[in-house]
């Protein structure tokens, strides 16, 4: 796949500004299977611009909650608004381009006349629909299988000409339900690329991923699923930042400043001739001062930036 292709964007201009309608909230959101409740009255804004990416572990609810959103799945109760609707979805949905399991191509046909037939279905696509088709199997990288039947895919092909269709038009939102699933690391790098550039062009994007340093390369936000309940929404960045690891210290006297730091209340103790201080006990401030207190030469207080690995980890097992 070349990178040149020119994206069919939405123009920023064309969006909310920050602050505006969210472009998805749902409230109270419940779905249940017979005794399995898959999701479990989950509240939740998509912010227009972000993309949001969905976490949880298996059988959290994300397809679920997914599902929903797109109004494939009919909630059991509660309320779902789509780029401010909220009576009538369908009429949201030519904004919204999704890849959700099992698209519905034709065996017999290629990958190009798969989305031929599907760009007959767009309202949102007239004229000619070759141009349009074309440029999203040239943006996903199935330019050169494109005439292949699709019954020879392999899962990663298959994954690309999914997210193809979703792609034919601009979009306000583009849901993708575990995007990478599938894919070579080639395949992941492009999804990555292509969601950069919905970011860039303004779309809000909503992703469901196992892949956590995915999700932390290309999301702006997060929510973590858990049991169908929501652990945790919010800004990337902040959430990373509010759980931030230990500080870690360098002193000109590391034995001297585990004792300062221990009578200062810290759980202080040496690590590579350094010494580290654990979360959640003393601040940066805090800590210079104990040391500066106790005649202690610092040279260094610096934390380490939580990753999303650690604190998905920690949320998740936190709530087993
Ligand atoms: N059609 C269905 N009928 C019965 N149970 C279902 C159905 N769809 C989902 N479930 C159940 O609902 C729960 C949530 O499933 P869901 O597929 O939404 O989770 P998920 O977070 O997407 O999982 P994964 O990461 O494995 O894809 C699971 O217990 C699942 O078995």
């Amino acid at each position: 796949m070349t990178a040149a292709t020119t994206a069919p964007a939405v123009g920023k201009e064309s969006l909310p500004d920050a602050g505006a309608a969210p472009a998805a909230r749902v409230r109270n959101l419940r779905k249940t299977f017979g005794n399995v409740v898959a999701v479990d009255g989950v509240d939740l804004d998509i912010p227009a611009g972000s993309v949001l990416g969905m976490l949880g572990p298996n059988g959290s609810g994300k397809t679920t909650l997914i599902r929903m959103l797109l109004g494939l799945t009919r909630p059991t109760a509660g309320r779902v608004e789509l780029l401010g609707r909220d009576h009538d979805l369908a009429a949201a949905l030519p904004d919204v381009g999704a890849l959700v399991e099992g698209p519905g191509f034709h065996p017999f046909l290629s990958g190009r006349d798969n989305l031929l037939r599907a760009a007959a279905t767009e309202p949102r696509l007239d004229g000619d629909p070759r141009g349009p088709v074309d440029a999203a199997l040239e943006r996903v990288g199935l330019a050169d299988a494109a005439r292949r039947r699709y019954r020879g895919y392999s899962l990663g092909m298959k994954q690309r000409l999914g997210l193809a269709a979703a792609l034919l038009v601009p979009r306000r939102l583009v849901v993708l339900d575990e995007p990478t699933n599938g894919l070579d690391p080639a395949g992941t790098r492009d999804v990555r690329r292509v969601v950069a550039e919905l970011h860039e062009a303004g779309t809000t994007v909503l992703l469901s991923s196992h892949l956590l340093a995915e999700v932390e390369a290309v999301c702006s936000h997060v929510a973590v699923l858990q049991h169908g309940s929501l652990l945790v929404s919010g800004e990337l960045s902040s959430l990373l930042e509010a759980g931030a690891g230990e500080l870690v210290v360098t002193t000109d006297d590391p034995a001297a400043g585990v004792v300062a730091l221990r009578a200062a209340g810290a759980g202080a103790y040496h690590r590579d001739g350094g010494v580290v201080v654990p979360a959640g006990t003393l601040s940066p401030p805090e800590v210079v001062a104990a040391l500066v207190r106790a005649e202690v030469g610092v040279w260094e207080v610096r934390r380490d930036r939580a990753h999303l690995e650690e604190l998905f980890a920690r949320l998740t097992e936190e709530d087993a």
